[in-house]
């Protein structure tokens, strides 16, 4: 995974020079990269997400956003671009202008050519750079006012220089200069008419902070010169050419000059003598520039346009006024500014037709300089001369002198940091880092030396002033004594000398006295001479000694330098170092937030599901507590209601037998006859209701329970068991009380316990029933046996519950003793009743599992597991 660059690599230029691929015989001519700047713009809205961030003055990082296509395509994590600087987005045009291009203006005055353009993604601040707006003006105007602040007091008069067709410069005498003063009042009438377009506020905002540059030749004319073309669907449109704006302007063709520089044949030139003017003539051409509208841009430039200013300069003639009537005397440079229309993806603008056909134009031409600028540098680093195709665009080709000439080339790539431009801003930051190993022959200073004085347009002026001064004195009547020192002539000029008539002698005499005036002149300049020689020869003693002196501080202030350059090296390369660790921290830093946000996000999922589980139990603890106490509460009723009837109930046979006995004793005793009749029936009596109750017979016969035979008598509660294999888990007390019965419980395979300590003594048991036997007296004092009897079912969680379905009662009286002297006895009537469930005792020690009638133990295996009780 490629993740971050550290830094521009270094190239090694191979021995080959560039300027012998290009077939310059002078090895000795230097080099220079072009000088790539980087300019950030503002986010257009703060929402806006940023792909990029300036990490140093010279540094930026583009990080690819998740929607980039590169995101999706490779992993490729942060890509490091470093340039000649970054201006940021708070940098002003001031600062641009500054760093970038005033030493151009200041190579112009100096005689050389340059080349700035700017290059990025439409929107992303081209023309705002170059041309800037009303308040916040740009590299043209700028360059425009420093030019012509420097050269105020040296401009030429208009029509001292005139543009030929070939792309030079004819001089003009003073009288041919009238000639084309007047012809330039007919061309005033159409600037007149041109002026009435322009905006009216460009003027008056055009001055910018003054800015005087150094280089200039104080003995030379200057004059300015604009051209202002556009390049539009590969044709180069002069957008300065005299026509109404609804007359079409015809492409002109690229050409190439005596000296290989290449231009616009036939187009305009205009001389501009103010900053003011000069902005006239490009608002001008401004109108005329097709701006189109697209998506990304409201005021997009749909071709690429190039505002060339041309300073031209010749040398004063000895006078120091007037220019040197000589065509190889001027000099001419040019800076061509220019605004490249942006690259876009078409995808993205949403155009379609004539704007997509502008569109695939643009990158076209963009493409071929991207090509034209590969293979130069290819040439240059390996020594191949491979043909640059310049031709294949309009736009190269009026280039092609800049690259492969001489002259200084600079440019400016505009970056939108919005996150949308990524994938297209990638792409132009890997353009500006390939041009950046272009290498463009540094330009010789183009110096015409006419060998004459130096500062004589300087002395002209002065002597000027002087005279003009002596002059009005002297109008003024004032007597000016002027002492102009030691005038170097030999006096005025020889008399007419005719010596062929008498006064011959006179003449010679005069003749002999103005040789010896003439003499002794000489003997006094020679004098003068020699002594201005001997102080020259001081002076320059002098000057010699300050200079071996300046020489070895020189020296050992350049030695202090290379230390501190190495020093800065050294700490260059430890930033670097530092840089990437930094990097590296940060990126482990990412991955670390990242896992500790994800564990943060599973945590709190598993939190929440925690809470909604608690919740869930809580609602169903609550649910199954009130649903059991309305069970309880029912069942309690209903065991109340019970007991109360049964002890209602009891009371009755009470009250009956009692009512019986009475009856009984009293024919004992012989009372009434009737009473003895009565005796047999009362026996019966007594019997009939136990009777009943053991068996059910409705006829009131005393019945022991062998005489069941006319009756059918069924048990509702047996029922067959569903396994031949069932097995009874006894539970009964360790010594139960002897009953001494011949009814027996029949269950064969059982196990008995006497306690239930362990969940297994159900489960493990193997037991599919359950009998608990329990022994009491009851409130006859008999000995009443009951069986509670139930299913043993095994639950889910591995253990067993016991569902109460039947209860038996085992009770022994005789029915002939009074309740009062009852005995139990083993041999008595014996009876067997069955209870319903739910009548039958509470058992304290049981859980209540079940609904209605039925009554469980619930025992579960495990530690874990409840046990059941008993
Ligand atoms: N550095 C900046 N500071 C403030 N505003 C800027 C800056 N750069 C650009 N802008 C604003 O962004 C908008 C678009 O800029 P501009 O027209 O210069 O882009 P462009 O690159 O020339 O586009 P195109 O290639 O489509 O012509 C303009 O409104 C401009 O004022």
């Amino acid at each position: 995974m490629k993740t971050m660059r550290q830094k521009t690599p270094i190239k090694v230029l191979p021995k080959v020079t560039p300027l012998a691929s290009r077939g310059n015989s002078g090895n000795n001519l230097q080099s220079d990269p072009v000088h790539v700047y980087c300019r950030v713009r503002p986010l257009p809205c703060e929402s806006d997400l940023s792909c990029l961030r300036v990490t140093a003055h010279n540094t930026v990082v583009l990080t690819p956003p998740e929607i980039a296509i590169n995101y999706k395509i490779t992993n490729l994590k942060e890509t490091q671009y470093i340039f000649k600087h970054v201006f940021e987005a708070s940098a002003s045009q001031h600062e641009v202008y500054s760093s970038v291009a005033q030493p151009l203006v200041e190579g112009l005055v100096r005689g050389r050519n340059g080349l700035l353009f700017t290059y990025g993604v439409t929107g992303s601040g081209k023309t705002y750079t170059m041309t800037g707006d009303i308040h916040h003006r740009g590299i043209m105007p700028r360059c425009l006012d420093a030019l012509f602040r420097t050269i105020a007091d040296f401009q030429a008069k208009k029509f001292v220089f005139k543009p030929d067709r070939l792309n030079g410069f004819d001089i003009l005498s003073e009288a041919d200069a009238m000639l084309e003063r007047q012809a330039e009042m007919h061309s005033k009438m159409n600037k007149a008419k041109r002026n009435k377009e322009l905006d009216p506020e460009i003027a008056s905002k055009a001055s910018v902070e003054p800015s005087e540059l150094s280089g200039i030749d104080e003995d030379n004319i200057y004059s300015v010169f604009i051209t202002y073309v556009e390049v539009y669907n590969n044709c180069v449109y002069d957008l300065l050419e005299e026509t109404t704006i609804q007359k079409t302007l015809q492409s002109k063709m690229v050409r190439e000059d005596a000296n290989r520089n290449m231009f616009v044949h036939g187009v305009t030139e205009v001389e501009v003598k103010t900053m003011d003017e000069a902005l006239e003539v490009f608002q001008f051409g401004q109108k005329r520039k097709r701006v189109g509208h697209t998506i990304l841009n409201a005021e997009s430039s749909r071709s690429h346009s190039v505002f060339t200013i041309r300073l031209v300069q010749a040398p004063v003639d000895n006078h120091g006024e007037h220019a040197v009537q000589d065509r190889n005397a001027v000099t001419i440079s040019q800076l061509s500014l220019v605004d490249l229309a942006g690259s876009e993806r078409t995808s993205r603008t949403g155009n379609t037709g004539q704007r997509l056909r502008e569109a695939g134009n643009i990158n076209n031409s963009l493409m071929t300089l991207r090509t034209c600028l590969e293979i130069l540098r290819e040439n240059q680093m390996t020594g191949s001369s491979k043909k640059v195709p310049y031709r294949d665009s309009k736009i190269t080709h009026l280039f092609k002198n800049y690259f492969d000439g001489e002259g200084q080339v600079r440019m400016i790539v505009c970056v939108n940091p919005r996150a949308e431009d990524y994938d297209e801003t990638a792409q132009v930051m890997k353009f500006a880092e390939m041009t950046q190993d272009v290498q463009i022959t540094r330009p010789t200073p183009v110096k015409v030396d006419v060998g004459l004085t130096p500062g004589r347009r300087k002395a002209n002026q002065l002597f000027k002033l002087a005279m003009n001064d002596i002059e009005k004195r002297h109008n003024e009547g004032v007597k000016v004594d002027v002492d102009l020192g030691l005038v170097y002539s030999l006096g005025p000029n020889f008399p007419e000398l005719k010596m062929n008539g008498p006064e011959a002698q006179e003449i010679i005499r005069e003749l002999v006295k103005l040789l010896e005036m003439r003499i002794a002149k000489r003997r006094s300049l020679c004098d003068d001479y020699d002594a201005r020689q001997d102080r020259f020869r001081m002076n320059l003693l002098k000057i010699e000694k300050e200079n071996v002196a300046l020489k070895a501080e020189n020296s050992s202030i350049k030695g202090v330098l290379n230390q501190s350059r190495q020093k800065i090296k050294a700490m260059e390369n430890k930033i670097v170092i530092y840089e990437s660790s930094i990097d590296d921290l940060n990126r482990r830093n990412r991955t670390l937030e990242e896992r500790v946000r994800d564990l943060q996000t599973q945590l709190n999922q598993k939190t929440q599901m925690l809470n909604q589980k608690e919740i869930e139990k809580e609602r169903q603890r609550k649910k199954f507590t009130s649903k059991i106490a309305v069970e309880s509460e029912k069942m309690s009723r209903e065991l109340e209601v019970k007991l109360q009837e049964q002890k209602n109930k009891l009371r009755q046979e009470m009250r009956d037998k009692d009512e019986r006995l009475r009856l009984v004793s009293e024919i004992i005793k012989g009372e009434t006859p009737i009473k003895k009749v009565a005796r047999s029936n009362s026996v019966d009596e007594l019997a009939t209701p136990l009777t009943n109750h053991v068996t059910g017979t409705p006829n009131g016969a005393l019945q022991t329970p062998r005489s069941r035979r006319g009756v059918a008598v069924a048990n509702p509660r047996h029922r067959r068991s569903r396994s031949t294999g069932e097995r009874w888990l006894e539970h009964r007390a360790a010594n139960p009380v002897p009953l001494g019965t011949i009814l027996q419980p029949y269950y064969t395979d059982r196990k008995s316990v006497t306690k239930l300590t362990d969940a297994r003594d159900v489960t493990g048991a193997k037991a599919s029933k359950y009998c608990l036997i329990s022994q009491d007296a009851d409130t006859e004092g008999e000995v009443e046996t009951k069986i509670f009897k139930g299913d043993v079912v095994p639950t889910v969680g591995g253990g067993a519950q016991v569902i109460f379905n039947d209860v038996e009662c085992l009770k022994q009286y005789s029915p002939t003793r009074s309740p009062n002297s009852r005995k139990r006895s083993s041999s008595n009537h014996v009876t067997t009743v069955a209870v319903p469930v739910a009548s039958a005792p509470t058992l304290a020690e049981i859980q209540v599992t079940s609904s209605k009638r039925s009554t469980g133990i619930e025992g579960v295996a495990g530690s874990g597991g409840k046990k059941p009780k008993h």
